[in-house]
């Protein structure tokens, strides 16, 4: 029953919003080649309503209908010293126009577009980190959050850190520009509170639901004069429809440059979408569209989903997979001792280790260490042997080089780097592969820990979150797959 009110309501919305593209912005329906419908584990989807040849136009959203940094400039000029970034100025329009429960948004600009964006993102894990109630109460979400793999909770925290970054200059500017408030469609209490009033974490958990909004569903929009990285994102109604696929892609944004030259007409700035050039659609197929090329940790902490993959697909190289071995290689460096002793740079293990971290990052190669199953043989990345390398000389110190000066031991190093020479030493390349292997059967030792945890502390969920349980449970197995796959590799003397 809920679920049909459910069909219904988007039905609804659905018909609304096709109204407000036709009638507020000369959007031809008509020529609408797809709609939503509601997708097992995915919410809704965005599928085709007839077959149609390959590069054939699916739509094309106006570009007063989308709603980026152009669209919403003139709502929300620069305070003080603070100019928003396209995600704190969507974000901000969402929070101040946000629907009350089930009912319309009242914003008179995008009102008919808002209401067709989820009413809340209980099933994604920024939202739990967000709400997290206090320590003492278990909740499944937060048993979750624990049975996760350390490098997805790191990505987690990024994001999480990220969030809070936009939350706090949203909270800065509506305290220097309080009549913003006043322009909010929201009834009276439920308009949000600026910082540091007593409802500010109403305030936090609306601004996450409008970040998580912008965050999931916006895409690249090239806008004349912004800054590419930045600022040239947009939401964009229908295809915000659209979920990914890690195999296929049916739909292309055609993307004008309103770079060609500063005087140039020719970007009319509409957003057109068109099939793919290889493929027939058929009439009722799902189309996805593909958000990038990004690992599994990436989407879960990014979207709250994962690519599912079936067990073996790792090592015959059918699916990408990637582990971050951060955590371990850092604590590895801060492990290692002189090979005998003191040395003279290096009396103890800690100052070796500093010296390691700063030699690293010195040189532009500290982090992005990971193990990657594609392309063929599963490997570490370029980043992870180049570190790899520096420790195993500084593992093994005083053997090679004894009273040598750190500059003139790592010369050999930087060397390789810059292609100057093959390897290090024969004795470098073998200790680095065997510390790798030690490394990567950590990984897989970690992971099946994690794997029967998680199927223990997860046992008995529904819904949802046990959809949420099998997500957690293909991440640790994605580490101890790609482990296991850089290990083979290793055995078999693989050359990377
Ligand atoms: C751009 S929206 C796509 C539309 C969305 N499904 C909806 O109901 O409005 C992105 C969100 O859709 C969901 N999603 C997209 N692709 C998915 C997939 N392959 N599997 C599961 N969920 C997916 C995730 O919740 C993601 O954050």
């Amino acid at each position: 029953m809920g679920d049909m009110d459910g069909k219904k309501r988007d039905a609804t919305r659905w018909s609304r919003l096709l109204q407000w593209l036709e009638n507020s912005h000369d959007m031809d329906t008509r020529q609408l080649m797809v709609e939503a419908r509601t997708v097992e584990g995915a919410g809704r989807g965005l599928f085709a309503t007839k077959s149609c040849p390959p590069s054939t136009t699916l739509f094309t959203i106006p570009k007063k209908a989308l709603m980026n940094l152009d669209t919403l400039k003139s709502l929300y000029s620069p305070v003080a010293d603070i100019r928003l970034s396209a995600v704190q100025m969507i974000s901000l329009h969402l929070l101040l126009h946000r629907p009350a429960g089930e009912e319309d948004s009242l914003d008179p600009t995008f009102g008919p577009y808002i209401s067709t964006l989820p009413r809340d993102f209980v099933s994604h894990p920024l939202a739990w980190l967000v709400e997290r109630p206090r320590k003492s109460e278990q909740t499944a979400e937060g048993l979750i959050l624990r049975n996760l793999p350390p490098s997805v909770t790191d990505a987690l925290h990024t994001l999480y850190a990220r969030f809070l970054e936009d939350y706090q200059t949203i909270c800065t500017y509506l305290n220097k520009n309080h009549q913003i408030l006043a322009t909010s469609s929201r009834q009276k209490p439920h308009l949000p509170m600026p910082y540091g009033a007593s409802a500010s974490m109403t305030l936090v958990k609306d601004y996450c639901w409008a970040w998580l909004n912008v965050n999931t569903r916006s895409i690249y929009y090239p806008i004349r004069g912004a800054d590419p990285e930045k600022d040239c994102l947009t939401l964009c109604p229908i295809l915000d429809f659209a979920n990914h696929n890690e195999a296929s892609s049916q739909i292309t944004p055609i993307i004008e440059s309103p770079f060609r030259s500063p005087s140039s007409q020719t970007f009319a700035g509409d957003f057109t979408f068109k099939s793919c050039l290889q493929t027939d659609i058929k009439g009722g197929q799902q189309l996805f569209l593909r958000y990038g090329g990004h690992s599994n940790r990436t989407f879960f902490a990014e979207y709250g989903f994962v690519n599912r993959f079936t067990p073996e697909s790792i090592a015959s190289g059918q699916f990408r997979g990637e582990v971050d071995v951060q955590d371990l290689v850092e604590e590895y460096i801060l492990a290692i001792k002189p090979a005998q002793g003191g040395s003279r740079g290096f009396s103890t293990s800690v100052k070796l280790g500093n010296w390691l971290a700063n030699t690293l990052q010195e040189e532009g190669y500290w982090g992005e260490w990971t193990l990657d199953s594609l392309p063929l043989p599963a490997h570490p990345s370029y980043r992870l042997i180049t570190a790899l390398r520096l420790i195993q000389i500084a593992s093994t110190w005083e053997v090679a080089a004894p009273g040598s000066l750190p500059e003139v031991i790592t010369q050999s190093w930087k060397d390789v780097m810059n292609g100057r020479r093959e390897s290090i030493s024969e004795e470098n390349e073998k200790g680095w592969r065997d510390i790798l292997q030690k490394i990567c059967n950590q990984v897989s030792r970690r992971a099946q820990k994690g794997l029967d945890q998680t199927v223990k502390d997860l046992a008995g969920l529904e819904g949802w979150l046990a959809w949420m349980r099998e997500n957690v449970a293909c991440l640790w197995r994605e580490e101890m797959e790609v482990a296991d796959a850089v290990v083979r590799s290793l055995q078999t003397g693989e050359v990377f």
